[in-house]
């Protein structure tokens, strides 16, 4: 039984939310055109669209972070009043991808900061109550957590399970007149921690509350969502059952064009000279690694959550500093101290938490994208301002950013066009060794295999690209071979013949004495 058969829409009559010709402009920008979107109480419900259609709008003028233009909304049969001030009390709460937990905090802690225990000076916090509230909760979440670990120790899906149940509390446990917006929960998770966060949704809604699934995943939304609103270009496209229709129509209804494989194909490789060397390679999560990537070679590493290959590529990029292992990039030694010297020696690391390491959020997308090149640009009388738009213009052409404004702040962007501009900072310094940490994360189907396709053009053009991702569908699709990490340690790698997901996801959560590393 899929997680979506087991769910109870159709059984609840109740409309969790009613948005109603919603519009928003920003400047002469249209954001939102007269959207309309119905979620029924237990159901999970899929937000679709291209990068920039609107989708974060549209959530963001439910919470009040945006102002509306004009609309109407209701929520379990009251009207919303915008500006919304305090969602929380209207049962809605929105679930980032980045959820905001104190690590060094515990568990109980974290939640009691969002129950505002601080607020409650003259009526102290009753926590023994509190605890008896979480853990009943909890229960009924059908998760388990120790209230007293820290949240240091928790993996990404138990922190997106535990930003649920705060909502929860934060919403009053005991309604069940709740809307949970989840905007891209699960981009950053391998697929076993996935399923856990999808089964959550499936979870919540089951217990009658609408759930909104912002996700670019469609598989995700297959296996998960009762009903489809795909949006496109500010307006809302179509509403569809998720039962009744495939992926490949999904995305057509994005797109607007239908695209017949997602992913692109890796270029013919007969084997050249290695690019990239790694021998014994040890840092705080990764332990003795050795491999290597040659000229027009596609090379995966992949893993379970905090297996290691998060802490790889920067290791490799002169961003953390390893504790043992040689590194060689075209037959040189290359233990970079610093990304400046990794950028010099022609790697290039396009990393996959864009608002972390990518961006430079205040700057516009011409700084951004200029940025590793600006001494290029530096003439008799300082930079030359002209050349430098002329030149962000073409790249951001050349990887379909939308709009093509470089002018533009990178945070009037929407984030899977921020993360295009950051490939083409990147991929204009035609780097002998790409490295591609979770590249399609945030992007939607179309872009995403431009993207790709765009790192194809380098494998074949003579780079080593060597991709980090917990996507295992992309790697099978896009990868010459595969490496699989375990607790840090290189213990499976497959070969362009034995590359599927299934494959890869049994190598992932096989134990290593079941599997051996190809010769
Ligand atoms: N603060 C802003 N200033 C100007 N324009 C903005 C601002 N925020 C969003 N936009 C524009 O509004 C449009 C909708 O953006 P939005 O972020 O809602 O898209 P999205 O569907 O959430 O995209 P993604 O899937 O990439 O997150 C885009 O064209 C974007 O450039």
């Amino acid at each position: 039984m899929t997680a979506r058969t087991a769910g109870r829409a159709g059984t609840d009559a109740r409309i969790a939310l009613s948005v109603r010709n919603l519009s928003k402009h920003y400047g002469g920008a249209i954001a939102l055109a007269d959207v309309s979107l119905t979620v029924r109480a237990g159901e999970v419900h899929a937000l679709l669209g291209q990068n920039g259609c609107g989708k974060s709008t549209l959530i963001k003028s439910l919470t009040g972070v945006v102002i509306p233009d004009a609309g109407e909304v209701e929520v379990f049969g009251s009207p919303l009043h915008m500006p919304t001030t305090d969602p929380h009390t209207r049962g809605i709460a929105v679930i980032h991808q980045d959820i905001g937990l104190v690590d060094s905090m515990t568990v109980l802690e974290n939640l009691g900061i969002n129950a505002r225990y601080g607020a409650r000076l003259l009526s102290p916090v009753n926590v023994k109550k509190e605890r008896a509230i979480y853990t009943d909760l909890m229960h009924r979440l059908g998760v388990e957590f120790d209230l007293d670990a820290e949240v240091s120790t928790l993996s990404p899906a138990e922190r997106a399970l535990l930003a649920v149940a705060r909502a929860m509390r934060l919403m009053d446990g005991d309604s069940t007149e709740q809307l949970f917006i989840l905007d891209e929960p699960t981009a950053a998770l391998s697929k076993p921690e996935a399923a856990r966060l999808l089964d959550l949704m499936r979870r919540v809604a089951d217990l009658g509350a609408g759930v909104v699934f912002v996700s670019h995943r469609l598989s995700e939304v297959m296996e998960v969502c009762d009903r489809a609103t795909v949006m496109r270009a500010g307006r809302d496209i179509v509403e569809v059952k998720v039962s009744e229709t495939s992926r490949a129509e999904l995305v057509a209804h994005m797109l607007g064009r239908r695209m017949d494989d997602f992913f692109p194909t890796p270029p013919a490789f007969t084997g050249g000279p290695a690019r990239l060397m790694v021998d014994g390679l040890s840092g705080e999560r990764v332990s003795q690694v050795s491999f290597s990537a040659h000229a027009g070679e596609v090379v995966g590493v992949t893993g379970l959550a905090g297996m290691g290959q998060e802490e790889l590529p920067f290791l490799l990029f002169g961003e953390d500093s390893p504790t043992a292992g040689r590194i060689e990039v075209d037959g040189a030694p290359a233990r970079f101290a610093s990304p400046t010297a990794a950028i010099r020696a022609g790697v290039a690391l396009v990393p996959g938490n864009r608002l972390r390491d990518g961006v430079w959020i205040a700057g516009t997308a011409e700084e951004n994208v200029t940025l590793p090149v600006i001494d290029r640009f530096f003439g008799l009388f300082g930079i030359r301002t002209k050349a430098v738009q002329q030149r962000a213009f073409e790249l951001m052409g050349q990887v379909d950013v939308s709009p093509n404004r470089p002018d533009y702040a990178m945070a009037g962007f929407s984030g899977g066009n921020q993360q295009k501009v950051v490939f083409a900072k990147w991929l204009q310094l035609e780097p002998g060794v790409l490295l591609l940490d979770e590249p399609t994360q945030g992007v939607d189907p179309g872009a995403a295999k431009a993207l790709l396709n765009d790192a194809m053009v380098a494998a074949a053009a003579g780079s080593a690209v060597v991709v980090f991702s917990g996507e295992h569908e992309l790697l099978a699709a896009i990868c010459h071979r595969v490496i699989v990490l375990h607790h840090g340690q290189v213990i499976a790698e497959l070969g362009r013949d034995s590359l599927t997901e299934h494959a890869l996801l049994e190598a992932c959560e096989a134990a290593p004495s079941e599997i051996s590393v190809a010769a």
